[in-house]
């Protein structure tokens, strides 16, 4: 594997860009919108000196290259990252353009958060070089990645994809079975639903569960798996307490009105200055560059590099 052609420069592309790069991986980078572009730049930047920070050397020298052109991204390419919306007719769109442009043996990875790869692989003329490559954000700090085999992905192509993650130092998660979410999102999803509902009823404020699940269950849960939780904890608890608690808790299947509301006034967080909370673009940069700073340091210690 040398050379990766990463499609969509949106929130995720860039950090993922300047990972693959700093692996001494040939990067070449596309974006259908020229804002994009013009952004990329700033936040490959900023990604590189935090994997400066989190010392990870580069073991080559090869810059990202940008290019709006799409057949010039993908020539030569080994493996193309899709990185466009989370919409099933805009993937399967890209996945249409990229086919005509690439050999059948180049490996097409879906960074999608959820749509099952079965059906994304529909799309692809060569279904078994599609899988699942499911980073998590920020995609130049979080070191684990889901990989996940759509019902024709042949298993050769996980294994490279596979091999590939571990060679960069990173953490590859096997998702066995092909289902919405994958892992990751529906534990993210199950608990996002919990806390927008316990906000929505007025039992906390957005403050406040922020604090209790920062410094409650997150810090606890990065160092103490949830399953190896249960044990700290004796099954008998869990027994005690899932008997009387699971029956009460949020199972919406919609999305919130908290959510849609929000979506409906324009305010989707970060991108556009206010979401749950209020930003200024000074706030902004702030926060970004603190949580880069802090999530290094924790990485470090979990590393047992501190
Ligand atoms: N935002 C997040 O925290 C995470 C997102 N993901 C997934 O990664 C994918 C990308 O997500 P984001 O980066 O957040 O999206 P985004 O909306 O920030 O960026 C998407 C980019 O794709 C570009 N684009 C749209 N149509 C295109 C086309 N036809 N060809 C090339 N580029 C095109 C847009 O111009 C935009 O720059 C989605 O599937 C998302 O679910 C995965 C992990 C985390
Ligand atoms: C809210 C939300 N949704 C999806 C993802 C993802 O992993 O796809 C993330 C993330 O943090 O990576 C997320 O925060």
């Amino acid at each position: 594997m040398k050379k990766i052609a990463i499609i969509g420069l949106g929130t995720m592309g860039p950090g993922m860009a300047a990972r693959l790069a700093r692996g001494g991986l040939d990067v070449t980078a596309y974006d259908i919108a020229p804002a994009a572009l013009d952004r990329a730049s700033a936040m490959i930047a900023t990604a590189e000196k935090v994997l400066d920070t989190l010392g990870i050397a580069a073991t080559g020298d090869t810059p990202v290259k940008l290019t709006s052109d799409l057949a010039e991204a993908v020539a030569g390419a080994d493996l193309v990252i899709e990185n466009v919306p989370e919409k099933a007719d805009i993937k399967a769109g890209v996945y249409r353009q990229i086919d005509a442009l690439i050999g059948p043996d180049v490996i097409v990875a879906s960074d999608t958060s959820g749509i099952p790869i079965t059906s994304l692989q529909a799309h692809i003329s060569n279904p078994g070089r599609m899988v699942g490559m499911h980073w998590s954000n920020p995609p130049h700090i979080i070191p684990m990645i889901e990989v996940i085999a759509g019902a024709q992905t042949a298993p050769e192509t996980s294994e490279t994809i596979k091999t590939l993650i571990r060679s960069l130092g990173l953490l590859p998660v096997t998702v066995k079975k092909d289902v919405p979410g994958f892992v990751e999102n529906r534990v993210l999803y199950a608990l996002l639903r919990e806390v927008i509902d316990l906000v929505e009823q007025g039992v906390v404020d957005p403050e406040d569960i922020d604090t209790c699940v920062s410094w409650g269950i997150g810090y606890k849960l990065a160092v103490i798996g949830p399953m190896a939780l249960l044990d700290m904890a004796g099954l008998d608890i869990y027994n005690s307490v899932s008997s009387f608690l699971n029956a009460d808790l949020a199972d919406r299947k919609d999305v919130p009105d908290l959510v849609k509301a929000k979506i409906a006034a324009g305010t989707l967080g970060l991108k556009s200055g206010s979401g749950v909370y209020d930003y200024t673009p000074e706030k902004i940069a702030e926060l970004q560059k603190s949580r880069a700073q802090k999530l290094v340091a924790i990485r470090r210690i979990l590393e047992e590099r501190a």
